[in-house]
């Protein structure tokens, strides 16, 4: 089976094992969904939530489905993949990963795309290899600035050399990438300011945790009116190597730019 990852704003991530937010997630508009067995998800509860992830992706979904399977060193990752295998899930994720063998080997078990969340130093250190075997980076910055030891506050520009990593290592690829979650539900401000940085780093979409996150996070992937303005106008004036464009420079790599701008307009 084959889904196209590129051109998708949000990855909305919510525990399997909550019913309530398996059908909102239905409904929130997200351009993707991810059931998590990994870190939402109680020891208690992992055989159950497994059991529900393979339920809830069973039946229709107006967006491609995921589940993130836990940790290839768990206790649980072995019937997590099994279970996946057996699913109707459109893609799986793999956290915690730090080289490509985890992805192969995913890939091999379940037959569907594997999307990798790189969030340990070893890792991002291995981001160019990983993404050679992955359908998609995704950076997991909780687990990222654990692993790096920072501060609980002020994470963020510390991260931006992993950060930048992952995109690098995704764009060499030819791969999507995802930027992490966004953790204080209740600052929208905050959300809107960070999904936009992490699309100023060159990121497709942002992974996030709450429905109310959707709206914002399209918003700030989205190109903005002035700059599917000023793509038309460049797309149309173009006439094949260097010329001036309204006071700049624009060569073959502009026109395919904004053309890709167009297109994710559309
Ligand atoms: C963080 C939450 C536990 C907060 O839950 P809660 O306080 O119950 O939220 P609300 O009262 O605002 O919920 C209102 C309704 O919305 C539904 N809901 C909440 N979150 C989601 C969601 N993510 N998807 C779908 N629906 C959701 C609630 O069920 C309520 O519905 P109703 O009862 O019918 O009114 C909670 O938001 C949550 O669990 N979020 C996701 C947590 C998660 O999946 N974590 C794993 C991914 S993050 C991560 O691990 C990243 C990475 O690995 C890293 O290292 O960085
Ligand atoms: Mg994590």
């Amino acid at each position: 089976m084959s889904v196209n990852l590129f051109g998708r704003r949000s990855a909305l991530f919510l525990p399997a094992s909550n019913p309530r937010a398996v059908a909102k997630a239905r409904e929130a508009g997200a351009d993707l969904v991810i059931l998590d067995l990994e870190d939402a998800v109680k020891e208690a509860d992992k055989d159950a939530a497994r059991v529900a992830a393979v339920a809830a992706v069973a039946t229709g979904w107006p967006c491609p489905v995921a589940i993130r399977v836990n940790g290839f060193v768990t206790d649980w990752h072995g019937a997590d993949v099994e279970a996946v295998a057996g699913s109707s899930a459109d893609f799986v994720v793999v956290p915690r990963v730090d080289g490509p063998a985890v992805l192969q080997e995913v890939l091999a078990l379940t037959g569907k795309p594997v999307a990798a969340m790189v969030e340990t130093a070893l890792g991002v250190r291995r981001a160019w290899e990983i993404a050679e075997s992955a359908a998609a980076l995704i950076a997991g910055t909780n687990d990222l600035a654990a692993d790096l030891r920072l501060p609980t506050s002020g994470r963020r520009p510390a991260l931006q050399t992993a950060l930048q990593t992952i995109v690098l290592a995704a764009r060499a690829a030819g791969k999507p990438c995802f930027d992490g979650v966004y953790n204080r539900l209740d600052d929208p401000d905050g959300f809107s300011a960070e999904a936009g940085e992490g699309r100023s780093l060159g990121f497709d979409g942002k992974t996030l945790i709450h429905p109310n996150q959707v709206a914002p996070c399209h918003a700030a992937f989205a190109p903005l009116p002035e700059e599917v303005a000023r793509a038309e106008r460049l797309v149309a004036a173009a006439s094949g190597g260097a010329q001036r464009f309204e006071g700049e420079m624009i060569e073959r790599m502009h026109v395919e730019a904004a053309e890709r701008l167009l297109e994710r307009a559309r």
